[in-house]
């Protein structure tokens, strides 16, 4: 791009702040909020009072309304995006109070100054509408798979202490988190775990196929959790979790064989069947709801591992990264996961994590605005490529600019995708 035209373009990105990505997901909806931390006396003059405003709201609370909050542990300081120097905040709130947020927004006075939101997940699409008749704002979609990858590898790039894995896995009491340098990430097994799960074999930055998933999610341990014990949040699920004990709940290998299945290497603490004790009566009466808990986090998290360890094993690859809300506070399921990779590969699979959890997909789309918004300033067709996807057609006619009308300018072809290698 030559100087004026990148002149330009910073000019026409700084005008179109706040920069926001969103990820509309099936729980839980992520924004993340670029605040610009350069801002020349000159912009300020010229800056909106509602700009402040909003800039003030989002960074001075860690609450907002009923069930939205920011992580402020997560933020991210002197990040540089498109030559503007920042800091990123994390934000969640629950998607069944799109409605308040909505309102808020209005409130705020957010219509007046964005015009179109970056978004993804399938509460980009199901949202639209309202987006459109309640604030008057448009939503540039993309693809969630395309923006959680994306998002992952800028976060390695800004900060270096991002992924991590759990030393000594085998022993769940002893093991350890320990930063893990990911700068050569490929390839490798994502695992997404979300409401459901997603797993995607990555094999470079533009590169990578959705290899498997399972309905049996984050959003069935919260779901079965509060049937079971009666708890109302995450949070408490988890808490319960902590100080159960699954044995009571499941069958193990000892239950039936009395001790180790010797000849095929199952010891006898493994669990055989998942709730197998629950049909005795006398079980049944004498577990506790933290026994529930905690079983029902096994139940789940050992099937995750299970399926995941199978794709690995079937793209012959050796590093799996586990991300996804179902992973916030809840060291259970990751130390689980660390030793279901560990141990059942006899050590050739490592389990990996991400600090920022459940924050990529929003990240990536936060990133993807600008790609958008170069793709019309470059004001040509074969410049405006579809978001990521190496091998797919871009079927959009016209670029143009998010700031004036991103209708046609948005990944709006929503047909499922499979990159080809
Ligand atoms: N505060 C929370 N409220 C609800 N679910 C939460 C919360 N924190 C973590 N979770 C877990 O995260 C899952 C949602 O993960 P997320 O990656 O945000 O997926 P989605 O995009 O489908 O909303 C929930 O199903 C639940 O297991
Ligand atoms: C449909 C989804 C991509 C939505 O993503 P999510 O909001 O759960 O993060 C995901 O829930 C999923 O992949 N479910 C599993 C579908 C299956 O392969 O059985």
């Amino acid at each position: 791009m030559s100087h004026q035209k990148e002149d330009m373009f910073n000019r026409q990105l700084a005008k179109a702040m706040p920069w926001f990505g969103m990820d509309i997901g099936g729980t839980l909806t992520k924004l993340v909020y670029f605040e610009p931390k350069d801002i020349t006396p000159g912009e300020q003059d010229e800056e909106a009072e509602s700009l402040r405003s909003i800039r003030r709201y989002l960074t001075k609370n860690s609450a907002y309304g009923k069930t939205g909050h920011r992580d402020a542990h997560l933020q991210m300081d002197n990040v540089e995006i498109r030559k503007r120097k920042g800091s990123l905040h994390f934000i969640r709130f629950q998607t069944t109070d799109m409605g308040n947020f909505l309102s808020l927004a209005k409130q705020k006075g957010m219509a007046e100054l964005v015009t179109t939101v970056c978004a993804t997940g399938g509460g980009a699409f199901k949202f639209e509408n309202d987006f459109r008749e309640q604030v008057n704002m448009k939503l540039a979609k993309f693809d969630e798979l395309d923006t959680l990858i994306k998002g992952i590898l800028f976060a390695e790039i800004q900060n270096r202490t991002e992924c991590y894995y759990y030393e000594n896995a085998r022993d769940i009491m002893k093991s350890e988190k320990k930063a893990f340098d990911f700068s050569q990430p490929y390839p490798f097994i994502l695992v997404n775990v979300g409401s459901g799960v997603s797993i995607l074999a990555v094999y470079g930055p533009d590169n990578y196929k959705r290899v498997s998933g399972t309905s049996l999610g984050g959003g069935t341990f919260l779901g079965l959790c509060c049937l079971l014990t009666g708890c109302n949040t995450f949070e408490e699920a988890i808490q319960l979790a902590t100080k159960g004990d699954n044995r009571k709940v499941d069958k193990l290998v000892r239950d039936i064989y009395g001790g180790d299945y010797d000849r095929f290497g199952l010891t006898g603490d493994l669990v055989a069947s998942s709730f197998g004790q629950m049909h005795l009566k006398d079980k049944r009466s004498s577990v506790s709801r933290e026994d529930l808990a905690n079983a029902t986090l096994v139940t789940i998290t050992n099937n995750i591992g299970l399926i995941a360890r199978m794709c690995a094993l079937n793209e012959k690859m050796d590093k799996v990264v586990f991300v996804g809300n179902f992973l916030r506070v809840n060291p259970i399921a990751m130390k689980l996961l660390a030793y279901a990779m560990e141990f059942w590969s006899n050590g050739t699979l490592k389990g990996l994590f991400l600090e920022h959890e459940g924050y990529f997909g929003a990240l990536g789309c936060l990133l993807q605005f600008n790609g958008e918004i170069a793709a019309a300033l470059n004001d040509t067709s074969d410049k405006c490529t579809a978001t990521s996807q190496s091998s797919t057609t871009d079927k959009r006619e016209n670029c143009m600019s998010p700031l004036d009308d991103t209708s046609s300018a948005s990944n709006d072809d929503n047909s499922p995708k499979e990159t080809q290698r």
